[in-house]
Order: C-alpha cells, then structure tokens, then sequence
C-alpha cells in the first residue's frame, strides 16, 4: 500500500515517522529547510522521552513519488488549492485523498442528502480548485486529534494524542476506509471508521472556531480564555450559533456546549496554533475555522451576530500582521 503524505509537518511529521518506523511504503511531500534536514539526516520523532530517527523518501516535487494508494493531506487548509496542481501526479483513478486539515472541510456537502447536496463553499475552495482537481469522491474525511510540533528542521515533537477518526462523506463502510484504519492501526495510531464523521467535524470546530480567534486576538491560553467569564461567554455565544447551523444539516452533537468548554479549559496553559502562527508571523487558518461557518450560516439563513463580530477583528488583525489576505 503507498502512502504518501502531503505538507509532513508537524502532524503529518508525526503520522509520517510512526509509518516509516514501522517500514510501510511512505513518501513524504516538504519543503525548504524541513525538508532538506529529512533527507540529509532523516526524520526524528520525540515521544515522551524517546528519541528516534528514520530515513525518509521525502520530495518537494510530488512527481518525484508517483501515483499513490493513499495522499494524506495535512497542509494548513489556505495552502491546498495552491497544491492541487502538482498534487496530480499522486493521483490514479484508484487514489484515497484524505484530508488531515482542520476546519469546515471543502467536501462538506458531497453526498450529504438534503437540499445542500453538493453545495460549493468558496470561502475553503475559492473556484472550486478542490472540488475539481482533486475530486470529491476521492476524499475520506479525517478528525485530527494528537497535537505536534516541528521545533527544528526535521524533529518532530509528539505533544499529545494519536487519534485521526476517518469517514467516508456518504457514511458508508467502505474498504478503502478499512483498509488505511489497519494500516494506521498497525503502526500504533487510532483510526476509527466512523458512521457520521461530520459530527466529530463538528465537535473539534466548535474549539477551533472559537478559542481560536479569541487567543489570538488576546494573547490568553485556553485554560484562561475558557474561565475568564468575557471571553468564555464569547466562545459560547460562537458555538451555540455553529451548533445552530450544524444542526440546520443534519448534525447530532454527542455533548453540550458547556462540556466542550470546559474541555478546551482542561488543555491548560497551551497557545491554539492561531495564535502560534500570529506571533510566529505565519498564515492563519482564519477561513477555515471561521468564515466557512459564516458562510454557511448565511445559507442555512442562521444570523451570526457574535461569529461576525469575531471574524471581523480577526480578519483585520490577521491582515494588519501580514497573516491574512493578499
Ligand atoms: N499541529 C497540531 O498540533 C495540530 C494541527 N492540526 C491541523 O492539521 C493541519 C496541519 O497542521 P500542522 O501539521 O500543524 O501544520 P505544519 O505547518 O506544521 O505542516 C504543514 C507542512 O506543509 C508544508 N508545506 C506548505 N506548503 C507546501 C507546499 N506547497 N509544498 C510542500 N510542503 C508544503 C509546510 O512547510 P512550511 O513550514 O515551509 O510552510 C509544513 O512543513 C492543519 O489544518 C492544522 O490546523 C490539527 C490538530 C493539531
Ligand atoms: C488547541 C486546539 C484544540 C484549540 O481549539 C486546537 O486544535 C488548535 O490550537 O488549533
């Protein structure tokens, strides 16, 4: 089975590493300086107080790989459309594109009964570049839950976590979904094949859609941005209106609104990555995350007077940082 995993950073670094470790046929797409310290000196994973390197296959050019069983996609969700291109030559007429990126997923509507069946999101897939070059019915939806980071050129640092829930979007069992979750299985990950994996969407965006943009507007970690009684009522007033939206689609959510928050607060002293891309001076995943939401309260006709207010500073901060926009 070939996999090759597009944007090895810090999450597809980890998923990388525990594949090559455990001698599966993995290639990975990089760049720059990460990707010159994996092929020079190979890719190391630190998990707890293991230290390991592997060798890498690992490319900037994807044509260097060749067609693919499996493309993982764990790009930030802005850097895909640029990618579709060149990301043609992985891809046969039997390639699995899963996608390993966090936010209102393009795909969101392929085979999702009701009225928005198909329906385009343009705010995630600006001239549907994903939708047409890399095709639906290719993708398996994925919940990335295990944190990473990237502290130097080609070290990846495991923080927590090895769960990626898999999904078709029509809910069906399929092998191929199977036959990845054994294959992530085998090399000690978790991969569940769920039912309805827009609800786990769901549940992890309604963090990310909030705690996200308030850190980054105040600078607060989440065990204070989910106490502190302002900024918690904000993320709140955020959520009950995703969740409003979520469920005018279909949506079961499996918690309360209070639950995931207090959750977010349980994570402690950690920065979200929005603001670590802010003061890294790094793009932001403000569409994703947020605008998406938006757009689709819009079509669902659910108002989002809180959700606006917040896109709106975090757009106007991100841009006023070089983070956000042309
Ligand atoms: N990190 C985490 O703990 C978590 C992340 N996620 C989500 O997972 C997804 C991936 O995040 P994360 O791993 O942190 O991101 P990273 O930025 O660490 O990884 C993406 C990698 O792709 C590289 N890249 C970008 N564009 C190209 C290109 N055109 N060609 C080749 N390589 C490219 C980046 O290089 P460069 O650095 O040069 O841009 C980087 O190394 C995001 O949606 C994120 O929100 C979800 C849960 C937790
Ligand atoms: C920390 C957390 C869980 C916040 O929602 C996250 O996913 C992020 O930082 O992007």
């Amino acid at each position: 089975m070939r996999i090759c995993i597009y944007g090895a950073g810090a999450i597809g670094g980890y998923m990388g590493a525990k594949l090559a470790m455990a001698g599966a046929d993995v290639s990975l797409v990089a760049r720059g300086p990460h990707l010159a310290a994996m092929q020079a000196h190979g890719l190391t994973l630190i998990e707890g107080d293991t230290r390991q390197t592997v060798p890498v296959r690992a490319a900037e050019d994807p044509a260097e790989l060749g067609v693919q069983d499996y493309v993982i996609i764990t790009l930030k969700a802005h850097s895909v459309p640029g990618v579709v291109d060149r990301m043609q030559a992985l891809l046969g007429p039997e390639t699995t594109v899963v996608m390993g990126v966090n936010g209102v997923p393009w795909w969101y509507f392929y085979k999702l009964p009701g009225p928005y069946e198909n329906h385009r999101l343009p705010s995630v897939d600006p001239g549907d570049v994903q939708w047409r070059g890399i095709g639906p019915e290719r993708v398996l939806g994925c919940v990335v839950y295990p944190a990473a980071e990237v502290p130097e050129p080609g070290v990846i640092q495991h923080i927590e976590g090895n769960r990626f829930s898999l999904g078709e979007p029509s809910g069906e069992k399929t092998t191929r979904a199977e036959r990845l979750s054994k294959a992530l299985g085998a090399v000690g990950l978790k991969a569940p094949v769920r039912p309805a994996i827009r609800n786990e969407i769901w549940v992890k965006l309604w963090g990310n859609l909030s705690f996200n943009p308030i850190s980054a507007l105040t600078g607060a970690t989440l065990d204070v941005l989910c106490t502190d009684p302002g900024t918690r009522a904000v993320a709140r007033g955020m959520m009950v209106e995703a969740q409003q939206i979520a469920e005018a689609v279909g949506v079961k959510f499996p918690i309360d609104v209070d639950r995931r928050i207090q959750g977010g607060a349980e994570v402690g002293a950690h920065k979200t990555s929005m603001l670590q891309d802010l003061e890294r001076g790094r793009p932001m995943e403000i569409d994703a995350l947020v605008t998406a939401v938006q757009e689709m309260g819009r079509l669902v006709g659910v108002p989002t007077p809180t959700i606006d207010t917040v896109l709106a500073l975090i757009q106007l901060r991100g841009r006023t940082a070089g983070c956000y926009g042309a």
